[in-house]
C-alpha cells in the first residue's frame, strides 16, 4: 500500500491542504495520505501556534468524511521539535508493509537542503505540490523528486489567522466542521 505522509503545523486545516490530499490520491498514485501533525515545526515560532491537540481536532473534523484521508498524530509521542526523517523512520518500522513518501508544499522544497538527513527522506521519495510563490530549488531535478500538474491554490494558514483576528468571514476556506470548532472554542482570537 502507497502511503503519502502530508507533514503539517495545520494550524489550521484549510482547503488548500485538502485540495493537495486528494490530488495526491488521484495524480500521485498513493492509496492514502495521511496528515500527520507537527507539535513543533524546528524552523517555526511557537507564536500563534494553538495546542497540538486543537490542530489535530481540527484536521479530524476536516477528513472525516474521506476514508483515504486520514489523520495521524504519531509526533505527539516523539521528541519535539518534531524531525521528518525521525517520523518517517518509525513509521517505516511499525508498518513494514506500507511504502511511505513525503508530500510537501513548493516553498518548503527551497528550504528542503536545512531539514535534518534530508538526504535520507530524499530516498523514500519526495512529492511536491506547487505553491505561489514558490522558489526554485536545488532539488528541482533531482530523481526522486516529483512534481505534480495540478492547480494551484493561493490559501495560507496565516491568511485564516489574520481574517479571524480581524473579524473578518473565513467562510469556504476552511471547511464547515473546522469553522465550527473555530468559532465555538475561540482559536486564534
Ligand atoms: N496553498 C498551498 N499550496 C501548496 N502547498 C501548501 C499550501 N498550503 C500549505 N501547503 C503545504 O502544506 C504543508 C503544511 O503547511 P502548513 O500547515 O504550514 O500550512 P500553511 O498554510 O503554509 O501555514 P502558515 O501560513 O501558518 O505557514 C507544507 O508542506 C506547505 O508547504
Ligand atoms: O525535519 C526537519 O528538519 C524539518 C524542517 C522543517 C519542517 N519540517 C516539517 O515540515 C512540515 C511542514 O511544516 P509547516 O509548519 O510548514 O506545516 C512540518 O511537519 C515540519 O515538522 C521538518
Amino acid at each position: 500500500m502507497k502511503i503519502g505522509l502530508f507533514f503539517g503545523s495545520f494550524n489550521p486545516i484549510h482547503v488548500g491542504h485538502l485540495i493537495i490530499g486528494e490530488s495526491m490520491l488521484e495524480h500521485a498514485g498513493f492509496d492514502q495520505v495521511w496528515y500527520v501533525v507537527s507539535p513543533q515545526n524546528p524552523f517555526k515560532s511557537r507564536k500563534s501556534l494553538l495546542h497540538e491537540f486543537d490542530r489535530y481536532d481540527m484536521v479530524v473534523a476536516a477528513v472525516e468524511k474521506n476514508d483515504r484521508l486520514s489523520p495521524c498524530d504519531v509526533e505527539f509521542r516523539m521528541p519535539k521539535p518534531s524531525y521528518t526523517v525521525d517520523t518517517l523512520a518509525y513509521l517505516g518500522e511499525k508498518h513494514p508493509n506500507y511504502d511511505f513518501s513525503v508530500i510537501i508544499g513548493g516553498d518548503n522544497l527551497s528550504h528542503f537542503h536545512k531539514w535534518k538527513n534530508h538526504e535520507v527522506i530524499l530516498e523514500k521519495g519526495v512529492v511536491v505540490y506547487p505553491r505561489p510563490g514558490a522558489k526554485p530549488s536545488r532539488f528541482d531535478d533531482h530523481p526522486n523528486v516529483r512534481f505534480i500538474d495540478a492547480p494551484m491554490v493561493d490559501i495560507s494558514a496565516t491568511f485564516i489567522r489574520e481574517n479571524i483576528r480581524e473579524g473578518k468571514s473565513i467562510r469556504y476556506l476552511v471547511t464547515e466542521p473546522v469553522m465550527e470548532l473555530i468559532d465555538s472554542r475561540r482559536y486564534f482570537l
